[in-house]
């Protein structure tokens, strides 16, 4: 089969590439390895989730969020505005494709993509004259390996997998990682009668979601500099000195720190007055682990009945992109530094991977369509 341009993946990022590029009548075409668009956030996203930014921060190109629509939206009425957007651009994605392989062909000067059929279990090949990785960010769970994990007599799984603390009730879980997955699952379990441990190794910000709202918006007007300062003394306002429950603040502001790390601030979701209260421990790094038994670097140990690693996610885009040092780097990573991380030097580019969430998504995908058509009509 041969289009204009092939996309790879169905997510936010793809989707909105699409939309942008059928509002220019380019052809294109979504290769997606599940069964639906949108697949994290309906089948590798815990129960409780909401939006953390702000739903003027949430939308994609050229679809605003409804009047009646929450400041702060359910993850179900997320993938509702999903579903009005792909009826609305008449996006019809090819499901059941994993993509296995993308190379350039010099002579043809075209993409050749070939992705596994899961339906009719045969390899079909894409020609294209442009190829967009829309894989995401957050395409596979990083659980670390920890020394003695391979011993860890209880279950573990990855945060992605996580869906709610029911079947946890009177266990002992240890968290791994303190970021938005992390904290929130530790509130979850908690809340659903089981004991969560939280690992903390490094500082961290905790903001409320409010401060993010209001920080993304004066950011439109303001110096980043000044707004993380105003934010920070927010923070310190609100949640006060957290040392002696072992949580820490970096010296920097939680906006620089997301630039330049990618690393998010903490929306606190009611963490924190659990873990004042006792309710949910924090422990340091983890030292060895053998059977249930955990140590940890302050000398503690502690006996768990599962393990959940909200150690984050890495990008697979390298696992098919044969010819990915092109746009890529070696983690499957933009080469590139925002805000020319989307453009890659042979017809290509990537959606989805600035380390800024959906609003970043919604840039790339305009800036990649306008490419794309500026590229066709140089042509012409
Ligand atoms: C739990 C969680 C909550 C988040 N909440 C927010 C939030 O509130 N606000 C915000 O701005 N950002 C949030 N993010 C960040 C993230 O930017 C967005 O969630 C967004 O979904 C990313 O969109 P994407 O399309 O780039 O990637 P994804 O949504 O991951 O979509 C990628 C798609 O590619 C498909 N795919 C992967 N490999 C292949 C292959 N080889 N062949 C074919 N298809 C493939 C996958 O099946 C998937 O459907 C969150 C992230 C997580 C993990
Ligand atoms: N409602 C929402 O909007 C939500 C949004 N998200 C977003 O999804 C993305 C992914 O979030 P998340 O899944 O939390 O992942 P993150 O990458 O944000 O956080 C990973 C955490 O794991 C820790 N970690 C990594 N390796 C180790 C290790 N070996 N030992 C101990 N700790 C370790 C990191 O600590 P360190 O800092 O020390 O490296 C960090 O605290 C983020 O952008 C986040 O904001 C996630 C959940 C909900
Ligand atoms: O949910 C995330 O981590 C995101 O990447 C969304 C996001 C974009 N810019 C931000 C600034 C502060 C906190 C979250 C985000």
């Amino acid at each position: 089969m041969e289009v204009v341009v092939v996309i790879v993946g169905a997510g936010p990022s793809g989707l909105a590439t699409s939309a942008c590029l059928n509002q220019k009548s380019i052809s294109n075409i979504i290769l997606e390895k599940e069964d639906c668009y949108g697949s994290l956030w309906r089948k590798r996203s815990y129960d409780r989730l909401n939006l953390h930014l702000g739903k003027h921060f949430c939308q994609l190109p050229s679809l605003p969020h409804s009047s009646t629509t929450p400041t702060f939206m359910p993850k179900h009425a997320f993938i509702e505005y999903l579903d009005a957007y792909v009826s609305h651009y008449n996006i019809n994605p090819l499901y059941y494709r994993c993509v296995q392989s993308a190379l350039y062909d010099d002579t043809l000067r075209k993409w050749v993509v070939q992705a596994k059929n899961g339906l009719a279990g045969e390899t079909e090949t894409y020609i294209s004259e442009f190829l967009v990785i829309a894989t995401g960010e957050n395409s596979e769970g990083y659980i670390p390996k920890l020394p003695g994990l391979d011993r860890f007599s209880g279950e573990v799984i990855h945060s992605s997998e996580y869906k709610s603390g029911r079947k946890y009730q009177g266990m002992n879980v240890m968290v791994v990682g303190c970021g938005n997955s992390g904290m929130e699952i530790s509130y979850d379990l908690s809340n659903f009668g089981a004991f969560p441990s939280v690992v903390v190794r490094n500082p961290f910000h905790v903001l409320t979601k409010h401060m993010v709202y209001m920080g993304m918006f004066l950011s439109k007007y303001l110096p980043a500099t000044f707004v993380d300062h105003l934010i920070m003394l927010l923070e310190k306002l609100h949640f006060g000195d957290l040392s002696k429950y072992g949580i820490r603040r970096p010296t920097r502001g939680p906006f620089f720190v997301k630039n330049v790390t990618g690393r998010s601030p903490t929306i606190d979701v009611g963490t924190i007055s659990k873990i004042r209260k006792g309710e949910i421990k924090v422990v340091p790094n983890i030292v060895t682990i053998e059977g249930k038994t955990v140590a940890f670097e302050n000398g503690i140990h502690g006996q768990f009945d599962v393990i959940v690693f909200a150690t984050g996610y890495k990008s697979t885009a390298r696992y098919w992109l044969k010819d990915y040092q092109f746009i890529l780097d070696d983690d499957g990573m933009p080469q590139n530094k925002w805000p020319n991380h989307w453009k890659g030097s042979t017809a290509i580019y990537c959606a989805g991977f600035s380390g800024k969430g959906l609003p970043g998504i919604a840039q790339d995908a305009v800036a990649i369509a306008n490419d794309i058509e500026k590229v066709l009509g140089n042509k012409e």
